[in-house]
C-alpha cells in the first residue's frame, strides 16, 4: 500500500515540472495535492519506432525526451533550473503496431475498427527527472529515472455507425488508439487489466512507488529498483544524450535494460520497469545553450551596435536617405553625401542592414519603418536628439567606467574636466552643449509625453506646473491630452532663454514660461505639479528639500506626477534604468514604491503607479 501523502509531501518546497500539456496528467497529479508547474514540452513525438524492439521502450524513450527537452529549456527560457521535471508518454498497442493519436477522422476510425472486439494494451511510459544545474560548468546533471506500465483493455465489438458517432463526438482526436476510457470511450470498453489512469495517460500508482524510492536514504534505490524490475537495473552512467532515433535500444546510450521478452509485446498485464542513470549534457551543444551563446555574443558586441547607431546617426545617413528622390541610394553616392570614404560607408550601411536600421535591395539602401520612425533629424517622435547626447555625452562617461566603480563616483571630470554644479557649469555653460542637451530631453519628453500625460485622470485639475521642465515639450503633451489645463513650464533661466529654438508650429497658449531654481526660488501656485526626469537626478536629501517646497505651495487635494524609470522593487531591471544609474552623479534610481515613501514623508498619498511601457513611467499622489 503506497501512502500518498508521505510520498508527496517530500517534493514540498522543489520546484517539480510537468513536461506535458495533456489536462489528464494535470487532473491526475493535481487530484493527489501535488504542487507543481507546467511547461509543456517542445520534443516532437518522431522517434522512428522501427528502432525499438518493444513499444514500452518507445513510449519511455518519448517520455525522457519530452522531459529532458524541458529540464533543458528552463534554465534559459524560464532563468530557473526546475528540482524534477516529470514526462510521459502514452500509446496503444494492438497486433503488433503503435497507435498514437489519430491525424484525422479517418485515421480515429481505422484505429478504432482495429480495437474493436479485441483485447489491447496502453502503455503509459514515464520519466522522472532530477535536475542539477553544476555552476559556471554549462552542464546540467541529470539523474533520470524511467519506468511504465501496461494495462490491458478489451473493447466490445463496435458497430460503424457507432464508431463514426464516437469519431464526430470529437473525443478521439487528442487521445493515444483515438478514445478516450475516461469519457465516451468508456462505452466501447468491455474490461480493464492494470491501472486505470495508466489508460487516462498516468500511472499515479507506479509514480508515487517511484517517488518513495527516490527519496528513500542514499542506496535504497538501486537496491529497491532492482527488487522491483525483474532485469535489475544498476546505476550507470551515459556520455551526453543522442537523439534516441540515432541510437537503437540496446546500444550503449540506451538506457532501458535489456527487454527478455525479445521482438514481442509483453503478454504480462502490468509489467513494471525502472532504470536509472546519470546524464552529463553539454549544454553548449543544445539549441538552449547555443541561445545562451547569441545572448553572451550580443553583450560582447552591444557597444559596437550602439556606435554604429551613434555614427549613422551623426552622419546623417538616416536624413541623406530620405532626402533622395526615390528614397533609396547606393554606397556611393550615401558616401558622397555624407563625405565620407566609400568603403567605410559601404562598411557602415552593412552593419546598419544587419541591425534593422536599413534595408538593401540589391545595391539600393533604404531605411527601414524604424529608422523612419525614430531616426529623422525632423521626425515627430525622434531619438536624435538623445542619441546625440548618448555619444557625445553617455559614451565618453562610459570608457571611464571602471574607475568609476572602483571609486563610486561620476567620471564626468575626468571625461569633460572640472564642473561644480553639472547642470550650470557641464550642460548649459555652453551654447552648443546646452542645446544638446536640451534636445536630448526634448526628444525623450516627445516619445513618452503622451503616454505620461494620459497616464491618469487630471480632469478635476485646472494649474499644473513642469518643474524642470527644459523644453515645454512635456508641458504641451499635458495641455493637449487635457483641455482645461494650463501649464507653466519653470526652469533655469538659461534654459527659459531657449525655449523659441523648441516652440512646436501649433504652440498653445495654456503653456507659460517661468524663469528659476526649483532649489532656491519660490515655485509658481498649482494643482499638479509633474517632476519628469528630474528625481533620479539627486539625492534623497535633495529631493527631500525639493519635496517640501512642493508641499508647502500645494492646498489640500493637489498633487504631484513624478514620471521615471520605475526600478522593479527587487531592482533586478529594467536594465535600462540600472544601466542609466552607472553614470549618474549624486542620483539613484528608485522603484515606484522608493518615490512612493519619499512622497508621503511629505503629505502625499494615494499613489496610482502607472507603468506605461514607454521611456518613462509615472506615479499620481494626492495632499490630504
Ligand atoms: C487511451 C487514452 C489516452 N488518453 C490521452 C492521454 C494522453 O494525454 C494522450 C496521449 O498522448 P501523449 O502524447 O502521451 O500526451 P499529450 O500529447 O496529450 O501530452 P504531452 O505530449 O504534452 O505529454 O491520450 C486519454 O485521455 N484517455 C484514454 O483512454
Amino acid at each position: 500500500m503506497v501512502l500518498m501523502n508521505p510520498v508527496i509531501s517530500k517534493l514540498t518546497g522543489k520546484l517539480v515540472v510537468l513536461a506535458s500539456a495533456s489536462p489528464r496528467r494535470l487532473e491526475i497529479l493535481t487530484n493527489v495535492g501535488l504542487r507543481f508547474e507546467v511547461v509543456p514540452s517542445w520534443f516532437k513525438e518522431t522517434l522512428d519506432k522501427r528502432l525499438f524492439k518493444t513499444p514500452h521502450e518507445y513510449a519511455v524513450e518519448t517520455a525522457k525526451q519530452k522531459a529532458l527537452e524541458v529540464a533543458k529549456r528552463m534554465p534559459f527560457k524560464h532563468l530557473k533550473t526546475p528540482d524534477i521535471v516529470i514526462g510521459a508518454d502514452t500509446v496503444v498497442t494492438v497486433d503488433g503496431l503503435i497507435l498514437e493519436k489519430p491525424v484525422d477522422k479517418q485515421d480515429a476510425y481505422r484505429m478504432l475498427s482495429r480495437l474493436s472486439g479485441k483485447e489491447h494494451s496502453v502503455f503509459t511510459g514515464v520519466a522522472i527527472i532530477l535536475c542539477h544545474e553544476k555552476e559556471d560548468t554549462f552542464q546540467l546533471n541529470a539523474f533520470i529515472i524511467d519506468f511504465y506500465e501496461e494495462t490491458k483493455v478489451k473493447f466490445a465489438d463496435l458497430s460503424d455507425d457507432l464508431l463514426w458517432e464516437y469519431i464526430n463526438s470529437g473525443e478521439p482526436m487528442d487521445k493515444a488508439g483515438g478514445y478516450g476510457i475516461q469519457a465516451l470511450g468508456g462505452m466501447l470498453v468491455e474490461y480493464v487489466h492494470g491501472d486505470f489512469l495508466n489508460v487516462v495517460g498516468f500511472p499515479l500508482n507506479q509514480f508515487c512507488k517511484k517517488l518513495g524510492l527516490i527519496f528513500s536514504p542514499p542506496g535504497s534505490l538501486t537496491h529497491n529498483s532492482t527488487q522491483n524490475s525483474p532485469q535489475g537495473s544498476p546505476v550507470d552512467t551515459v556520455p551526453p544524450a543522442e537523439p534516441a532515433a540515432s541510437s537503437p535500444p540496446g546500444s550503449p546510450t540506451h538506457n532501458g535494460p535489456p527487454d527478455s521478452q525479445g521482438q514481442n509485446i509483453p503478454s504480462a498485464s502490468t509489467a513494471h520497469n525502472v532504470s536509472t542513470h546519470v546524464n552529463n549534457v553539454r549544454e553548449h551543444e543544445t539549441e538552449d545553450g547555443k541561445e545562451k551563446l547569441s545572448k553572451m555574443i550580443e553583450l560582447m558586441d552591444g557597444f559596437k551596435a550602439s556606435k554604429v547607431l551613434f555614427t549613422a546617426s551623426k552622419l546623417r545617413v538616416f536624413d541623406v536617405l530620405r532626402s533622395s528622390k526615390t528614397g533609396e541610394l547606393q554606397a556611393e553616392d550615401v558616401a558622397q553625401e555624407i563625405k565620407a570614404s566609400i568603403m567605410g560607408t559601404e562598411r557602415l550601411l552593412e552593419a546598419c542592414v544587419s541591425l534593422g536600421l536599413l534595408q538593401r535591395t540589391g545595391k539600393e539602401y533604404t531605411n527601414t519603418a524604424m529608422s523612419r520612425h525614430f531616426l529623422l533629424s525632423d521626425g515627430p517622435l525622434s531619438l536624435q536628439g538623445y542619441i546625440q547626447h548618448c555619444n557625445e555625452l553617455v559614451w565618453p562617461l562610459f570608457t571611464h567606467l571602471e574607475t568609476a566603480v572602483r571609486e563610486g563616483t561620476n567620471q564626468h571630470e575626468k571625461a569633460f574636466g572640472k564642473t561644480s554644479n553639472l547642470f550650470q557649469d557641464a550642460y548649459y555653460s555652453r551654447h552648443e552643449v546646452k542645446l544638446r542637451f536640451m534636445k536630448a530631453m526634448h526628444s525623450i519628453a516627445k516619445v513618452s509625453g503622451r503616454d505620461v500625460a494620459t497616464a491618469f485622470d487630471l480632469s478635476k485639475y485646472k494649474t499644473a506646473c513642469d518643474l524642470g521642465g527644459c523644453t515645454g515639450a512635456m508641458a504641451y503633451e499635458f495641455a493637449k491630452a487635457h483641455p482645461g489645463l494650463s501649464v507653466t513650464m519653470f526652469d533655469l533661466p538659461e534654459v527659459i532663454e531657449m525655449r523659441g529654438h523648441f516652440r512646436p508650429h501649433d504652440a498653445d497658449d495654456r503653456v507659460s514660461f517661468v524663469a528659476g531654481d526649483f532649489f532656491k526660488d519660490e515655485l509658481p501656485k498649482a494643482d499638479v505639479y509633474i517632476l519628469a526626469r528630474i528625481l533620479h537626478d539627486w539625492s534623497d536629501e535633495k529631493v527631500h528639500i525639493l519635496l517640501s517646497k512642493i508641499a508647502k505651495a500645494c492646498n489640500p487635494g493637489c498633487c504631484v506626477l513624478v514620471s521615471e524609470i520605475f526600478l522593479d522593487e527587487d531592482r533586478k531591471g529594467p536594465s535600462r534604468g540600472l544601466l542609466q544609474a552607472l553614470s549618474m552623479t549624486e542620483g539613484r534610481q528608485r522603484s515606484a514604491s522608493e518615490y512612493s515613501l519619499l512622497l508621503k514623508s511629505h503629505g502625499f498619498t494615494a499613489a496610482q503607479v502607472k507603468h506605461t511601457h514607454n521611456l518613462l513611467d509615472a506615479i499620481l499622489c494626492v495632499t490630504e
